[in-house]
């Protein structure tokens, strides 16, 4: 049990997820920006629209008051869309005690920016410790009860242990780790290889192609990551390749959905405008881009993704090319 209270903001599948799980050894106080939804995370104990058929702990408390959520907190969690995190942050910025400790559960960067998470919350609140949460960690799946992993990362190897017992549970495994931009840049550049991934379901590959583009996307995921100063031991972990097979293989992944139908033809606009809960991956792709060409680093895959997310290319057509590229040395970035 911890002493700590955590406030927790947003209110969708993932961040009602954490909060439950959190709930187990602190009291937390949920923020989410619709009051229908806050009644019945209050009241029927659920979140229908986000998480269909699960139940959540009676303890859980919601509000659409932020001040409520943060002016109490002991640690703060952002379970915000990447492209939303900022303004919430701002927000958060009036209530929030000194020292209070911020930790992102995002997997985007944004977009105006190209910043990570982390280092949106050291802007507009420095001098607060900043961490990340993240692995293969689908929310259905762990409302459901099934067993999973994760990974915490802050700088301050003192802070994070102590953060560390606050998510852990029984079924839910959180391992520490000192390499912030090494996990947060796993959560996201994944989430590119997912939607390449999920062009090739679409389009009827096989078993063999969604190795290949899963083990090829590691590499570009490690590149960039090596040119930004990370640890290549992130990449073979959780953060990286255990994030990175979840999503690109399970039928729950938003990202690999969007890919789907990219590969079945259809366009962006169109298949954004039935989604209503967010695929990072198609928000990220141009700030990736711009990261790549920042760090002078090839990454293929997740150029290929981002040219037919902008609809200059078709997933058809780079599937095609895929075959007509002539294969260098393993190591070689093609
Ligand atoms: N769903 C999952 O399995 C996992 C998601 N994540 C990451 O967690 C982050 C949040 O994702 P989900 O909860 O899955 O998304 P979601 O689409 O299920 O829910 C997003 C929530 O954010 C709220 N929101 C959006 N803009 C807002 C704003 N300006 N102010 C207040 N609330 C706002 C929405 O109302 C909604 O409740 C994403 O970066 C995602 O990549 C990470 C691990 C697992
Ligand atoms: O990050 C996730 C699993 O770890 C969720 O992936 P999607 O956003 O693609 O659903």
């Amino acid at each position: 049990m911890n002493n700590l209270k955590v406030g927790l903001l947003g209110g969708g599948s993932w961040g009602t997820t954490v909060a439950a799980l959190v709930t187990r050894n602190a009291p937390v106080t949920l923020w989410a920006r619709n009051a229908d939804t806050v009644r019945e995370i209050n009241q029927q104990h659920s979140n229908e629209t986000y998480l269909p058929g699960a139940r959540l702990p009676e303890k859980l408390r919601a509000t659409s008051d932020i001040g409520e959520a943060v002016a109490g907190a002991d640690v703060v969690v952002m379970g915000i869309p990447s492209q939303n995190f900022r303004s919430v942050l701002e927000e958060v910025r009036k209530h929030i005690r000194p020292w209070v400790p911020v930790i992102s559960l995002s997997k985007g960067l944004e977009l105006d920016t190209r910043m990570r998470m982390t280092e949106i919350i050291s802007q507009v609140l420095p001098g607060h410790p900043v961490g990340v949460l993240t692995g293969p960690n689908l929310a259905r799946e762990i409302m459901a009860g099934q067993a999973a992993a994760s990974v915490i990362a802050m700088e301050d190897a003192i802070i994070v242990r102590e953060l560390q017992s606050l998510f852990s549970s029984g079924l839910f495994r959180v391992y520490t780790n000192t390499d912030v931009v090494g996990c947060e840049l796993g959560g996201v550049l994944k989430n590119i290889i997912a939607i390449a991934v999920g062009m090739g379901d679409g389009l009827g590959a096989g078993d063999n192609t969604r190795a290949s583009l899963i083990t090829r996307g590691l590499a570009e995921m490690s590149r960039l990551g090596a040119a930004m100063g990370c640890q290549p031991e992130t990449f073979s972990g959780l953060a990286g390749m255990g994030d990175m097979i979840a999503t690109c293989t399970s039928p729950q992944s938003r990202n690999r959905h969007v890919g789907i139908e990219l590969g079945r033809g259809r366009s962006l606009a169109d298949i954004s405008a039935e989604m209503f809960m967010v695929a990072e991956g198609a928000k990220s792709a141009p700030a990736v881009m711009a990261l790549a060409e920042q760090y002078g680093v090839e990454m293929p895959i997740a150029t290929d993704v981002y040219n037919v997310l902008s609809g200059q290319t078709s997933a058809q057509r780079i599937f095609r090319g895929l075959l007509r590229v002539s294969a260098g040395a393993e190591s070689d970035p093609g």
